[in-house]
């Protein structure tokens, strides 16, 4: 590897990219705008130029990719042989993208870089202090104990719908938990739904920017909290204590393992709203599934129980409503007590392979529903919805 890396310094940057040196950083690229200017996308070029530290070769790889993706679109050149490993990595690295927009690329090239940027300035940050008060949540219900940190939806009489405050605290929930002493983490929910979903009534307050900056900020919101998932780096388990609806469904393809009461169904009627899968489930579902199957959800919109999501593959086991409780946790417990490095190291081995095709993925969902939600089909089920109850 030793000549890889060396190669791969010597080598990797297209001729705009010099290669300096930085300890390599776990980055999470999130998205604060879609659109970088030519000018951002120029200065973080520059930037990269005068980076005081290398930054390993995962990271240039990255920016070889996004800086190729943004310049030229999706990957043109010829797969590379077997036996021209330098090539082949930054082969890879750029074919990875998939389609993803130039612009996306050139916005997360420009992100990349300004996180580059902070951690190389911060890198003396001081730690905050021992005694400062944990975040507290509206919108959930957080505990860790017995090795395990619980995040439940606490929004049941609303069938634990997701409203933008519960989105930003299960990202913030997520990040704590990857931090803490559990060894694994859990996502459950309160009263009689896990959860119903994407919060209709967000479809409402529209910013001043009109519907299409409401619909440009929702893809933003919605590609980091996916993200947030792709990149956890513990045990992430699902507890499904009841129906589980849209987003809520989709996003247990990223999860470890999902557990469900014999009560729960599960529900993509993503038609039926005008809108399209997100949560990576248009990669995960079929693959899970298979393409007939995950139609059947994505597309035609059919509700599947517990059972039939155990014999897809989307649940892993399913309980006796009256035992499901006990039984589970009893059984996570026993997991938690397992070493929590080995743990976190093995669900690398399993998940990094797919990581940046995930979040490729998920940057295409995004864009896609962006779209989506300024079309008539999905603003007139929207208001079919909330209308519901007055034609009663
Ligand atoms: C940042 C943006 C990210 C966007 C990501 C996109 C995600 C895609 C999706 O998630 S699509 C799925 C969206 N969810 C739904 O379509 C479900 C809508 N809800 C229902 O169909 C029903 O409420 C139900 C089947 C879940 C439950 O029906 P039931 O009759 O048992 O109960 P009520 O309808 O009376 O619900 C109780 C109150 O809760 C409110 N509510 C339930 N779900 C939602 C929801 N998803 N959004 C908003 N409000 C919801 C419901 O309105 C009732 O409120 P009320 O008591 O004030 O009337």
């Amino acid at each position: 590897m030793a000549h890889l890396a060396a190669g791969l310094a010597r080598r990797w940057c297209p001729s705009s990219l010099q290669v300096v040196n930085f300890p390599v950083v776990q980055l999470h690229v999130s998205l604060r705008a879609m659109r970088a200017s030519h000018t951002e996308f120029e200065n973080a070029m520059n930037q990269v130029k005068l980076l005081k530290k290398d930054p390993g070769n995962e990271v240039k790889l990255k920016l070889y990719a996004l800086y190729k993706q943004a310049t030229e679109g999706p990957c043109n050149m010829p797969k590379p042989g077997v036996f021209d490993l330098i090539s082949k990595a930054k082969w890879d690295a750029w074919n990875a993208l998939g389609s993803l927009p130039k612009e996306t690329a050139k916005q997360s090239y420009v992100d990349l870089v300004s996180s580059l940027n902070s951690s190389s300035k911060s890198s003396g940050q001081v730690e905050p202090r021992a005694d400062s008060k944990p975040p507290g949540y509206e919108t959930l219900v957080v505990t860790s104990e017995d090795g395990i940190t619980k995040i439940m939806l606490n929004r049941p009489t609303k069938k634990n719908a997701m409203n933008p405050q519960m989105y930003h605290e299960i990202m913030l929930a997520l990040e704590a938990a990857s931090k803490d002493e559990s060894s694994i983490t859990v996502l459950t929910g309160s009263g009689d739904y896990y959860s119903s979903g994407n919060d209709l009534t967000n479809f409402t307050d529209i910013p001043s920017g009109g519907v299409q900056e409401k619909a440009k900020n929702g893809a933003i919101l919605l590609r980091d909290f996916v993200g947030c998932f792709i990149d956890f780096p513990k045990p992430l388990i699902a507890v499904v204590n009841g129906p589980a609806v849209g987003i809520a469904v989709t996003t247990l393809g990223l999860f470890d393992a999902v557990y469900a009461t014999d009560r729960a169904t599960f529900h993509t009627p993503f038609s039926h709203l005008g809108q399209s899968p997100e949560g990576c489930s248009s990669h995960t579902f079929p693959r899970i599934m298979s393409p007939s199957k995950a139609t059947e959800m994505l597309i035609f919109g059919k509700k599947l129980t517990a059972r039939e999501a155990c014999a897809q593959g989307l649940v892993t086991e399913v309980f006796p409503d009256s035992t499901f409780q006990k039984e589970v946790w009893t059984r996570l417990k026993a997991y938690a007590k397992l070493p929590p490095n080995a743990m976190r190291i093995s669900k690398q081995v399993i998940r990094n392979k797919e990581k940046e095709k995930l979040h490729a993925i998920n940057a295409e969902e995004c864009s896609v529903l962006q779209e989506r939600w300024l079309s008539d089909e999905c603003m007139n089920a929207v208001v079919n919805f909330l209308s519901r109850k007055a034609k009663l």
